[in-house]
């Protein structure tokens, strides 16, 4: 699929290499480069042989970077049992996440896969997008959108994005609604925790030690103790909830309810801090990722307006179809999504850490322990894997015209090539979901409105990838009524 070769031209192209020194390793390129890692290692994957390269981090730690798809498939496939989440991701963030499905291998891990995936099925998907979504969409985001149309204000659609898909995992996992999107609503303690939370785990892993954080944490000072208050309140509210789920089931055994929760307890499964370990993971998993994609579509659609209209076109022509059947068939915008996170994909980077020693395809030597991460940021920037247009936001990449019935369809790149949603077992299981989502969002906005970004000098917006990416500042656009 993927010939690897060496990229090493001549001993210029070698010195860009990051640079290692004793006991600090590449420390002093990594503090230098601190606001960019993600532009920056993406940079040292082009620049290596075979597109990996080994990263020497301070007192001795190692961590392999790669871009390489072959690789990536060993990772991700052939070695999976080799390759888990064990080690450092598992150590910084189970705090937050504890022993939930994000956060653990094995058959804990297999046994939770399965019992969530039932979330997934068509009937789940058709009532997530028909009912969930849209009654967020037409009460609550519409209307805001109307309002700044008609004042002419400014909003942060980053923000308002993210506020958006809290309130749709939420009523997935729980069942419950909290509202964050609509401002009147004083109750946001728990978004606002669970914010702190997943910012503060983030900052975890850019410490030049974890013994950093591990000493904060032990005499609960600075931002340690921020993050077990915020966890302390996030637990605490998801066993209210709950709770009040368990009531609800006793009293009224025969409710039809879809969300994760209601379907845990109604399988037997009760206990308090399985089912809140697992409720928190997916809480996680969807809140930022569709808003962090969905806020650079509206950057790029308004960079490519022939793209615009072609969307706009598109969404017109299937408005008369029921709101499943016609997000099911909206090639052109699932293709522009695609596109969209090939250049800013809402997980930039992600990590597993080796269970035994082993060497990569591309004869990279692994030892047992090394944290290991693959790439899609700098993997959606190959011109090697997309072309020598790989800078431009080109949906047609993602077409090709189906002859006998004349109309385009979509074609998807191989997973190892476009990890964005990850691949092999543990493939994101909310993928189908989060396109519905996006795609249901892309509709009803561009349908009424024309998002335009507030650019004062003409610059372009900063990506910054922790967990998940965003936009450096947040998205500010006005909204304009589409005439
Ligand atoms: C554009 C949107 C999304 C992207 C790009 C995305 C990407 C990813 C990635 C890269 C992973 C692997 C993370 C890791 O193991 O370290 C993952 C896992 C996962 N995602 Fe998503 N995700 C998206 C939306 C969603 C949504 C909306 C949900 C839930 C409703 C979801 C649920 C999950 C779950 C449960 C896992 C864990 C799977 C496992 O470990 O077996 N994702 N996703």
């Amino acid at each position: 699929i993927f010939k690897p070769k060496s990229k090493f031209k001549s001993k210029s192209d070698e010195k860009l290499a990051p640079k290692s020194y004793p006991f600090i390793g590449s420390y002093l390129s990594i503090y230098s480069n601190r606001h960019r890692l993600i532009q920056w290692t993406s940079d040292a994957v082009h620049n290596s042989p075979n597109f990996t390269f080994l990263l020497r981090r301070p007192f001795g730690q190692s961590r392999i970077i790669t871009g390489n798809p072959t690789v990536v498939q060993h990772i991700l496939k052939t070695q999976f049992s080799t390759y888990q989440k064990g080690g450092i991701f598992r150590d910084t963030l189970f705090d937050l996440l504890g022993d939930g499905i994000f956060n653990v291998d094995g058959d804990a891990w297999k046994f939770q896969r399965q019992l969530s995936s039932h979330e997934f099925n068509t009937k789940s998907l058709r009532h997530f997008v028909e009912h969930v979504v849209d009654s967020e969409l037409n009460e609550r985001l519409l209307p805001i959108l109307t309002t700044a149309a008609a004042n002419e204000t400014v909003l942060d659609l980053q923000d308002i994005l993210q506020r958006f898909a809290f309130d749709n995992i939420c009523k997935i996992a729980f069942g419950y609604d909290p509202g964050y999107l609509t401002p009147s609503l004083p109750d946001a303690k728990f978004a606002v925790a669970f914010e702190d939370a997943v910012r503060i785990s983030s900052e975890r892993f850019r410490m030049i030690t974890p013994v950093l954080w591990k000493i904060q944490r032990f005499l609960n000072i600075g931002s340690e103790k921020r993050l077990k208050e915020a966890v302390f309140e996030i637990r605490e509210f998801a066993m209210k909830i709950l709770n009040e789920k368990k009531q609800e089931l006793k009293d009224k055994p025969s409710i039809q309810s879809v969300d994760l929760l209601s379907r845990f307890i109604s399988s037997g499964h009760s206990d308090e801090k399985f089912v809140t370990d697992i409720v928190i993971s997916f809480i996680l998993a969807g809140r930022d990722t569709t808003s962090a994609a969905l806020t650079w579509f509206f950057w790029l659609i308004f960079k490519n307006p022939e793209v615009e209209s072609e969307i706009v076109r598109e969404i017109n022509e299937k408005s008369d179809s029921p709101i499943y059947d016609e997000v099911k068939e909206m090639v052109y915008t699932h293709a522009s999504l695609c596109e969209c996170m090939r250049l800013y994909p809402p997980v930039p980077i992600d990590t597993k850490a080796a269970t035994v020693d082993d060497v990569f395809p591309d004869g990279t030597d692994v030892k047992k322990g090394m944290v290991v991460s693959y790439h899609p940021y700098a993997m959606g920037r190959m011109e090697t894997l997309w072309g020598g247009d790989y800078i431009e936001f080109r949906p047609e990449r993602w077409l090709k015209k189906d002859e006998r019935e004349e109309k385009m369809r979509f074609v998807p790149r191989d997973p190892y090539t476009y990890p964005v949603f990850q691949a092999g077992p543990r493939i994101c299981l909310g993928k189908d979901m989060a396109f519905l989502q996006m795609k249901r969002v892309v509709a009803g906005v561009l349908r009424q409105f024309k998002v335009v970004p507030v650019v004062n000098d003409g610059s372009e917006p900063v990506f910054v990838g922790a967990l998940t990416s965003k936009m450096k500042g947040g998205f500010p656009v006005k909204i304009k009524e589409r005439k």
